[in-house]
């Protein structure tokens, strides 16, 4: 992944996913230089008129994310419910057989998970807020990364029992590279064994987040009735049919000295992250309300701190409050500051203007083909969109027309004029992919694209009807909307092989093709994405030479390859160095010379796999005056590097996943077992209440069937999830094993 691949928010600390650029130049120099059509613009001016200021202070980009289950949908439904954007609840796998609103493809609604995040938009008091329900399963990742690149801050749903689990940790990096802002929602505080203070104590050690709690609750598991806000001190009930109607009261008094203690430590965590309530902390004097509500949002915004509710959503109670703290504690679009790259002037970073006197500029980040045709979800960082105006898509400099304008909800949709800077919308009809940015054309810039992370597992697809036009139409489609997903076709099996994040993931998309494009398919057996890599250096010097009448090739390369150190991989999964001095090979070849290297890398001579995690230095070569061409130096660099490759104690890798299995505890010895058995290694055990939680490092060939086994071993009451960690290299008789099956399969192609 090309490091301007990746991209840059905020220049944050730690982030290490940030350009080494620096912004100069300022987005004026790069717009008074002319935009992609010429079309130079002055900017308009530059101070933002109070409508605008007023309009952005009341509008919150906000994500909900968590690990699968925790209730992310049962929340996002409340929320719409009480911003009246729906009229009734529907419960996720609820017995009316409707399904939650925003859980709208029949497969989702069958398989109670949410598999694509449906943007929805709601108001709640004089604030608009856009919601993007973010899926839970780690196979739909890029969905919670879009989310994240285009929102401004995210609440974090954690259950009262489970508390942080691996998806949670995943959810959290990804916020961490996003530099999103978060609070943090305890739900089903109505279950047995709910223990708000260990998850507090889990995001303080596991997230390494400082956090508290804004919050007591009344009650526990099955009596929970309300909270205590500690900042108001006093009660919160929610009563009536579905928990509208929010009623005050009393603290109650056996909860005093609770409340008066959870003050306190709200206080401190405060003082540690905050300059302001650090200072009254010394001077011992007590924070006023106000003072602590902004110090919880100075530090919520500048991620050092993450304030917690609790609640119940099943149950209806607490999401007012979390409403409420979302538009008191995360930012407003002006609030965070995101960069573009100036593509006219070396990619330089610039400064996105969050307003909307500017030219617009708008990421594309979502596609969907649903039941109203192809919609593009965009979010307008700059500037202004309105219907009839045409917009550019800068990767092609083709214009496209604004024709039609909709904001979305869940799976219904309001059409509208224009949206201003921050906000997010849906255009009809629109060719582009997710991640491309559109402009009004005067500037020539790029929100750079997401962070696209490789497939772990392929298999082969063949339609059943061999003619049918819909097979190469759903799975264009599909590539379009999912970055994650790849097709290919094998060169030699001429196979159609798509790739993805996991097992599931791919099984959506063959049901998709049967149910939405009436294509069945035929699968072959799942492969895991192995890769070849070399372990010591290794010399090369080789010439190619063919001078035997005719036009003549002659080229000759010299240097050596290096394996490239594990943690600089994922940012440089290869490299090509040109050290050649004196011009024995001249410039014009050393493109060529590349060519042939990143030819090799394709295909390991051991199992056929693409070779990773290898650098190839170049550093002498000679050329003939007549003879030499790019292709002589490219055949010279492509079989340079296999001979040296099979010098260089190449090893077979293999995609290791983090697996979390929780089961009741009475089936640990067998969870444990069945980890064992499939090459695991354990790196944590815990139990919580009656429950065991396993985490393990499996390699990814090793899981399949996984389900059907952990089903029957815990009476179909443990479940598992997986994301992929690394490659590590495969044990040696596997490496053999893999080396034989690939030479018999090439041995029955002869
Ligand atoms: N006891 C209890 N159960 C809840 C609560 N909220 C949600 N649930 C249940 O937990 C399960 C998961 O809820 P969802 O809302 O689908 O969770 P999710 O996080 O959206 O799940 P995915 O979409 O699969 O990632 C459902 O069976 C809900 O009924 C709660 O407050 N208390």
């Amino acid at each position: 992944m090309a490091l301007s691949m990746l991209l840059p928010r905020l220049a944050g600390p730690g982030t290490g996913f940030v350009r080494a650029a620096v912004a100069t130049s300022g987005l004026r120099n790069a717009v008074s230089r002319g935009g992609i059509l010429g079309l130079t613009r002055r900017w308009a001016s530059s101070a933002p008129t109070p409508e605008d200021i007023d309009r952005l202070k009341h509008l919150r980009n906000i994500g909900i994310s968590a690990h699968i289950d925790s209730g992310k949908t049962t929340v996002t439904e409340r929320i719409l419910y009480y911003t009246g954007r729906i009229k009734e609840i529907h419960e996720v796998r609820g017995k009316d057989n409707v399904g939650a609103t925003m859980d709208w493809m029949d497969l989702e609604r069958e398989k109670g998970i949410t598999i694509q995040s449906a943007a929805t938009y709601a108001q709640w008091g004089d604030t608009n807020l856009n919601i993007i329900d973010t899926p839970g399963h780690v196979d739909f990742t890029i969905e919670v990364e879009r989310a994240l690149r285009v929102l401004d801050g995210a609440v974090l749903v954690l259950c009262s029992v489970s508390g942080v689990q691996s998806q949670t940790i995943t959810v959290d990096r990804q916020m961490r590279r996003y530099n999103v802002p978060r609070i943090s929602f305890i739900n089903k505080m109505d279950r047995a064994g709910a223990n708000p203070t260990r998850i507090i104590d889990q995001i303080r050690t596991k997230l390494k987040l400082p956090a508290a709690a804004l919050q007591v609750p009344i009650g526990s598991e099955d009596a929970f009735e309300g909270v205590v806000d500690i900042l108001t001190q006093r009660a919160v009930y929610n009563k009536g049919s579905r928990g509208e109607d929010i009623v005050y009261d009393e603290i109650p008094a056996h909860l005093a000295d609770t409340v008066q203690a959870a003050r306190e430590e709200l206080i401190a965590t405060l003082a540690e992250v905050d300059d302001e309530i650090g200072e009254l902390f010394i001077e011992e004097k007590t924070p006023t309300e106000d003072q602590l509500r902004d110090a919880i949002r100075r530090a919520t915004i500048a991620r050092k701190f993450t304030p917690v509710l609790m609640g119940s959503a099943i149950k209806d109670k607490g999401i007012q409050s979390l409403l409420d703290a979302v538009i008191r504690y995360l930012p407003t679009p002006t609030e965070v500051k995101n960069t573009m790259l100036d593509i006219d002037n070396n990619e330089q970073v610039l400064d996105v203007v969050p307003y909307s006197n500017q030219p617009f500029v708008g990421l594309a980040f979502k596609l969907e083909e649903g039941k109203y045709g192809q919609l593009t979800y965009i979010r307008v960082y700059q500037g202004r969109l309105e219907k009839g105006q045409f917009a550019y898509h800068v990767k092609t400099g083709k214009k496209v027309k604004v024709s039609r304008l909709v904001r979305m909800h869940s799976n219904s949709m309001e059409d509208v004029d224009s949206v201003g800077a921050g906000e997010i919308c849906a255009l009809f009809g629109i060719d582009c992919a997710s991640g491309d940015t559109f402009t009004d054309g005067t500037i020539n810039c790029s929100m750079s694209t997401m962070f696209v992370p490789d497939s772990v597992i392929s298999l082969s697809l063949t339609p059943k009807d061999k003619n049918s036009p819909n097979f190469s139409k759903a799975l264009n489609r599909f590539q379009r909307e999912d970055p994650t997903f790849r097709v290919h076709v094998d060169s030699e099996s001429k196979q159609t092989i798509i790739s993805g994040m996991g097992e599931l993931h791919l099984d959506i998309y063959v049901e998709r093709m049967r149910r939405e494009y009436g294509v069945d398919c035929t699968t072959g057996k799942p492969q895991v994405a192995f890769r070849e890599t070399a372990t010591r250096r290794s010399p090369f010097s080789y010439t190619h030479k063919k001078q035997s009448g005719g036009a003549g090739q002659f080229g000759r390369v010299i240097g050596y390859i290096e394996p490239i150190d594990e943690d600089q991989q994922a940012e440089l999964p290869h490299e090509f160095v040109n050290n050649v001095m004196g011009g024995n090979i001249p410039t014009n070849y050393i493109p060529a010379c590349e060519k042939g290297f990143t030819d090799g890398l394709q295909e390991g001579f051991m199992i056929g796999h693409p070779i990773v995690g290898v650098r190839m230095v170049l550093q002498d070569g000679a050329a003939h005056s007549v003879d030499s061409s790019e292709l002589a130096f490219r055949l010279a660099a492509f079989h340079a590097f296999r001979e040296s490759f099979k010098a260089s104690n190449p090893r077979v890798l293999e995609p290791v996943m983090n697996v979390e299995v929780s089961a009741p505890i009475e089936f640990q010895g067998s969870v444990l077992g069945s980890l064992n058995k499939r090459k695991g290694l354990i790196v944590d055990t815990e139990t919580q209440e009656d429950y065991c939680v396993v985490v393990a490092e499996v390699p990814l060939n090793n899981m399949f069937g996984y389900s059907t086994e952990l089903r029957s071993a815990t009476q179909g009451k443990g479940e598992f999830s997986m994301e992929y960690k690394k490659h590590s290299p495969v044990l040696p008789n596997v490496q053999e094993e893999l080396i034989k099956e690939h030479q018999k399969k090439l041995a029955e192609k002869k």
